[in-house]
């Protein structure tokens, strides 16, 4: 049916447009749900391309959008990059625009003074949506459609405090389903002062700064984060030349002021100190201000061109290509305090519609990689999580070294720093910076090259561009030469353009150019794909740490960040990709069985399982597993134990660890195979079924006060209702009780003659019930916020219970013969 024929239809009829939509949407939804809901991307599709004033009706129908922050940075340097040759811009005109764009329009709408009914409206929108979300028989999808409502909803911080919408909203932290999970995701999870201290820091880099540029991807599109860059730019002009002049280390102001640096006593010094420190103060306040309001003032609004991108109808996930460069290199005024060339400093946020799927940092990162071909060109780009900083200024030109080494140099693709953190405890609670991680990194580095792991990483931008390494890259690293001609916004438009929604339709952006979509490290998949385009890479661990960040906080974040990474890796072995047929004939046999150290963390959830079940449920009910006490076979099970434990135990002394931070990684070891890796495993089957999608749920950054202070005393934190805590306190349950029935066999039944053929369960057991005790702590005897949820206790106690009593027994005895 065409549309005169609905027309003659419907005046034949004598109904109305709306009227036939809304009962075919009805008829729709209660005869054919499945199929309109696959249509969904589809009818909002057209919704949009009816033009910008369509936009306005539905944003509800994002596919789980992010709101988060990368910042990056490319460095200019010679370069070997044939021009144009694998610039990602190449191929496809600069002048593609996106049909979405909506600058056009919206650019020159100065947006309104906030007239007084506005924040009366969002109260009430949110008070509405509040009233629904406390209906405990919500469905996932109407949970997902509320929440998507509430993410359109602009708030103020007294919104947020008369509504009390936060605590609600926080109950679904831990909802089973990602989507819901992503949603409710707080939008302050990387605050912007936090970015614009990760920003400064490679700012000042001990580098020619006309070689420098800075990008900041923000996949918030937040004009708050482009207020805290705007003040940033500024505060740069003091910051550098202080940084350069008296050596500073750490780079990052924030980790400078509050790190462990005393005022210094050399009297200019102490002088520029205090000055430079109340700047910075200043500006933090403004921008942490300027966060609390949730916007910012009409005032600072007439500071910069750049504030006009932003107006009512921007969220998140719905806004145009915004691309501002907030310095100049080339410009002669961009200079310092001292007279000193200033880096570039580039703002970016790339297009972002509901509609359309973003693929989160691997999409964030290649736009950063098409922007900075455009506007600086540089041959290495480095890449930093706003979460890190440069804690040494040196790194640059160290990782250079490499690059360019005149035999080998020209053979790596890139060069990984370890990622360490600063906020560890004293004794690593939740075994974050585990011993073992980086010492691997080492054996890797002998064989080929390193995993590439996200953050701290420079990169030679042509193999990341999906060339092949061949001898013929055996010229010096030069850099295109960089457009001196255009002017700023000429560059910006060019750029902008590079970074639309539809910009990658069709191109190999994302497959064999630029970071892989589609998998939750895309990192490491990327690193293996160079490495099978034959590049190798080097992992550098210098003495004064190139980067530190922020280590989860809690539990919930790092079982969750483990489940991301486990589950991204055993997708990647399960792919074509996976490192022994993907890199047959390409890896060596030792970097492939490398790769599948971390390949398998999730299948191997499953023997760790085994034993924290079958010896304990055996041994409540005197079934022997294992060979007598007295007897030869018990030799090497017994050799086994004692020797990875002592092996354990020595690398341990080695490193300089204390005996609890040892045993709080082995906790965290059984933590993580018992929570984070079957789920992950589970999703990924899932996955290759087509049941489920990938998600990537951002690592939170900032925790409330009460849960950074148990940190800080190393309390583990279970406040939160997760699945993963139910797993973890019903096998602590189920080893306690198992211990007890039986010890209670041993003293009041068969004897200590039990111990000679149970004792390897017995050491189990009681292994499992010892590295538990924060887990019996938090569900019986704590009352602060950081205790198990009670439900959570009583539906582990009765699991435990059932799972010990209700099994039969007679499974696991062997037939008499
Ligand atoms: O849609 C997204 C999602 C994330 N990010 C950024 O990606 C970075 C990493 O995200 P984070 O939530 O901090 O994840 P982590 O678990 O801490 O990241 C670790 O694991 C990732 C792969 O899972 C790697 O890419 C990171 O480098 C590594 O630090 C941050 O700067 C985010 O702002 C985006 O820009 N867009
Ligand atoms: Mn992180």
């Amino acid at each position: 049916m065409d549309a005169g024929d609905l027309r003659r239809v419907m005046r034949s009829m004598g109904v109305d447009l709306w009227t036939l939509i809304e009962t075919a949407l009805d008829v729709a939804a209660a005869d054919y749900g499945k199929e309109l809901r696959a249509r969904r991307d589809g009818i909002v599709e057209r919704l949009y391309a009816a033009g910008p004033g369509a936009a306005d009706g539905c944003r509800n129908c994002a596919p789980g959008a992010a709101a988060e922050r990368a910042a990056a940075v490319g460095l200019s340097t010679g370069g070997m990059e044939g021009k144009g040759s694998s610039s990602p811009a190449a191929g496809k005109g600069a002048a593609t625009a996106s049909p979405l764009s909506m600058n056009g329009d919206e650019k020159g709408e100065e947006r309104e003074e906030e007239d007084d009914d506005y924040p009366i409206d969002d109260k009430t929108k949110i008070l509405a949506i509040k009233e629904f979300l406390e209906d405990p028989d919500q469905t996932e999808d109407s949970l997902v459609s509320l929440l998507q409502n509430l993410a359109d909803v602009e708030f103020t911080f007294k919104n947020l405090k008369e509504t009390d919408i936060g605590r609600h909203v926080n109950c679904f932290r831990k909802h089973p389903s990602p989507e819901v999970r992503q949603l409710v995701s707080d939008p302050m999870i990387e605050p912007p002062a936090m970015v614009i201290s990760t920003v400064l820091s490679v700012m000042a880099y001990e580098y020619p700064p006309e070689k420098l540029s800075v990008y900041l991807s923000d996949d918030a599109g937040s004009e708050l984060t482009f207020y805290a860059l705007l003040e940033a730019s500024r505060f740069a002009k003091s910051w550098i030349p202080f940084c350069k002049k008296f050596k500073v280390e750490p780079r990052s102001p924030d980790a400078y002021f509050n790190g462990e640096c005393m005022c210094p006593k050399d009297g200019l010094q102490a002088v520029e100190w205090g000055k430079i420190k109340s700047l910075y103060t200043e500006m933090e306040n403004r921008i942490n201000d300027a966060v609390k309001f949730g916007k910012v003032s009409e005032n600072i609004r007439k500071q910069h061109r750049g504030f006009l991108e932003w107006n009512r109808a921007t969220t998140s996930r719905d806004h145009q290509a915004i691309l501002h460069i907030l310095i100049d290199g080339r410009d002669t005024n961009a200079i310092d305090d001292e007279g000193f060339t200033l880096p570039t400093l580039v703002y970016m946020a790339r297009e972002k519609r509901p509609y359309r799927h973003h693929n989160f940092k691997a999409g964030a990162m290649n736009s950063l990689v098409r922007v900075s071909s455009e506007i600086s060109s540089g041959a290495v780009m480095l890449n930093v999580d706003c979460d890190m900083y440069s804690s040494n200024s040196e790194t640059v030109k160290d990782a250079l070294c490499f690059l360019m080494d005149e035999e080998k140099g020209h053979e790596i693709a890139y060069v990984q720093l370890p990622q360490l953190f600063n906020n560890i405890t004293k004794n690593d609670i939740y075994g974050s910076s585990p011993m073992w991680a980086w010492k691997d990194f080492h054996g890797l580095d002998g064989y080929g090259g390193p995993l590439y792991v996200g953050s701290g990483c420079f990169h030679r931008r042509e193999s990341l561009c999906g060339k092949h390494f061949n001898e013929t890259c055996k010229a010096a690293l030069r850099a295109n030469e960089r457009n001196m001609e255009a002017s700023a916004s000429t560059l910006e438009e060019r750029a902008k353009s590079l970074i639309t929604c539809t910009y990658e339709d069709n191109t190999e952006w994302g497959k064999e150019m630029g970071l892989k979509y589609g998998c939750p490290v895309e990192d490491v998949i990327t690193g293996l794909a160079i490495k099978c385009r034959g590049w190798k890479s080097i992992y550098f661990n210098p003495s004064r740490a190139g980067f530190l960040g922020v280590a989860p906080v809690t539990l919930a974040q790092t079982l969750v960040q483990h489940k991301r990474w486990s589950e991204g890796d055993f997708q990647i072995f399960l792919s074509k990709y996976c490192p022994f047929l993907y890199g047959k004939g390409k890896l060596k046999l030792g970097l492939q069985m490398g790769y599948s150290i971390y390949c398998l963390w999730a299948p191997c959830s499953f023997p760790t399982l085994y034993y924290v079940i079958i010896p304990p449920f055996t041994l409540l009910h005197g079934i022997s597993l294992f060979p007598k006490a007295s007897g030869i076979w018990f030799m090497p099970f017994s050799y086994v134990i004692a020797a990875t434990t002592m092996f354990s135990l020595w690398e341990a002394f080695l490193f300089g660890c204390t005996m609890k931070r040892w045993w709080n990684e082995q906790r965290m070891y059984l933590f993580k195979r018992l929570a984070s890796y079957p789920f992950a495993f589970v999703d990924t089957i899932f996955r290759h079924l087509g049941l489920n999608k990938s998600t990537f749920i951002i690592t939170a950054k900032v925790a409330d006060e009460e849960v950074s202070k148990r940190y800080k005393q190393e309390m583990m934190e279970f406040g939160s209702p997760s699945p993963m805590f139910t797993i973890l306190a019903t096998l602590a349950m189920l080893n306690l009780v198992c211990l007890i029935g039986g010890a209670k066999r041993l003293v009041l039944g068969e004897g200590i003659g039990l111990l000679g053929s149970m004792l390897l369960q017995f050491v189990l057991c009681a292994s499992v019930v010892l590295i538990n005790m924060p887990v019996y702590q938090a569900m019986f005897f704590r009352n602060d916020g950081g205790r198990m949820p009670t439900s959570i206790t009583l539906t582990s106690v009765a699991l435990a219970m059932l799972l010990a009593y209700m099994v039969p027994e007679q499974y696991f005895r062997l037939p008499r013969v």
